[in-house]
């Protein structure tokens, strides 16, 4: 990667704004948005030759990637429509990386549709469903259980800092499933009246490992003790191939001021300075795999410790960033 890359288009730094701001946000829109970005970064090309096109397409792919470290959805679509970049001239190129990021985000939308059906299979008539934070691919089995006539009860565990709990409530209510919004402390005691634990996840590793919104794994070990299966809701698209070769998943670590105002950490400080006060505030956790009953993507459901096997099959030895050859 050299360092002289040139400027993006200013829609691709205003889409990258945005996600590491969370105006977009949740794994699949995420990476839905950044090949939406490369998209218009290819439309908008100026570019005199084949090689300055595909360096504006590669730093515009960084600035997408630079914005948010977990989600590996992010990195899988900007290789997926880099990867579709083809052709001898400028206006080749730029035929084949528009028609590649469409069909992404065609397959994206069909792959949640198909998700939410196979999900939805799990849920029968009458259960209650605790779930965390927001996911769209969570929500899909939910709506496709509804579409089938099935009666579900959610109880949407709030999700600090950030409340996007509060989402899924809205959400729920538009489908009419009648929702009981309880703040995270209270999920334990909730437990006894849930079916399921229905989650999404931002990553998913090779040895099964679900990386989802800080509080997941809490949720799944108090789930566990207390009987209820816990069951993911992730397309492929959602699979770290890294993990194949012994990475880890980088944990984003946000700004202090979601969890305390600076007012709030001025009260806590009081009389004293503030240097011994530290805030931490990590996006996501990591759940074990013995703690997840099912990994459900548009391929179908899998115990999380045989994930690996459809990792291997739809990204082969695939590591690195989204841009190496
Ligand atoms: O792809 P979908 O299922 O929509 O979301 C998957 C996950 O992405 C979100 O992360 P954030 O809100 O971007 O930090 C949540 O952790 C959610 O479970």
């Amino acid at each position: 990667m050299d360092d002289s890359l040139p400027a993006v288009d200013p829609d691709v730094a205003a889409t990258a704004a945005d996600i590491a701001e969370m105006e977009i946000r949740g794994a699949a829109t995420i990476a839905d948005a950044a090949a939406e970005a490369l998209a218009k970064q290819a439309e908008r090309s100026e570019a005199a030759s084949p090689k300055e096109f595909r360096r504006q397409l590669r730093a515009a792919a960084k600035t997408l990637y630079e914005t948010r470290p977990t989600a590996v959805s992010l990195p899988n679509a900007l290789r997926y429509v880099l990867r579709g970049m083809s052709g001898e001239t400028v206006s080749e190129l730029r035929a084949s990386t528009i028609a590649r990021a469409e069909e992404f985000q065609v397959d994206l939308a069909q792959a949640q549709s198909k998700l939410g059906e196979i999900g939805s299979n799990r849920l029968r008539d009458g259960d209650v469903v605790m779930t965390h934070c927001h996911s769209t691919d969570a929500l899909s089995c939910l709506e496709a259980a509804v579409e089938d006539g099935k009666e579900i009860e959610a109880i949407v565990k709030e999700t600090r800092p950030r409340k996007q709990g509060h989402i899924t409530a809205r959400q729920l209510r538009e489908l009419g499933v009648p929702v009981t919004l309880v703040v995270d402390n209270a999920a334990r005691r909730y437990l006894d009246r849930a079916d399921h634990v229905l989650v999404g996840a931002d990553s998913i590793a090779a040895d099964g490992s679900v990386i989802n919104k800080v509080g997941t794994s809490g949720l799944a070990v108090n789930a566990r003790e207390r009987g209820v299966p816990v069951m993911v809701a992730a397309q492929t698209i959602k699979l770290h191939p890294d993990t194949m070769t012994g990475h880890t998943v980088e944990i984003e670590m946000r700004a202090e001021r979601e969890v305390v105002s600076d007012e709030e950490r001025a009260d806590i400080a009081g009389e004293q300075s503030d240097d011994g006060l530290t805030v931490e505030n990590p996006a996501f956790d990591v759940t074990p795999p013995r703690y997840v009953d099912a990994i459900v993507t548009e391929r179908g459901q899998f115990p999380p410790e045989s994930i690996v096997i459809l990792m291997r099959e739809l990204f082969g030895e695939t590591t690195g960033e989204p841009w190496a050859p």
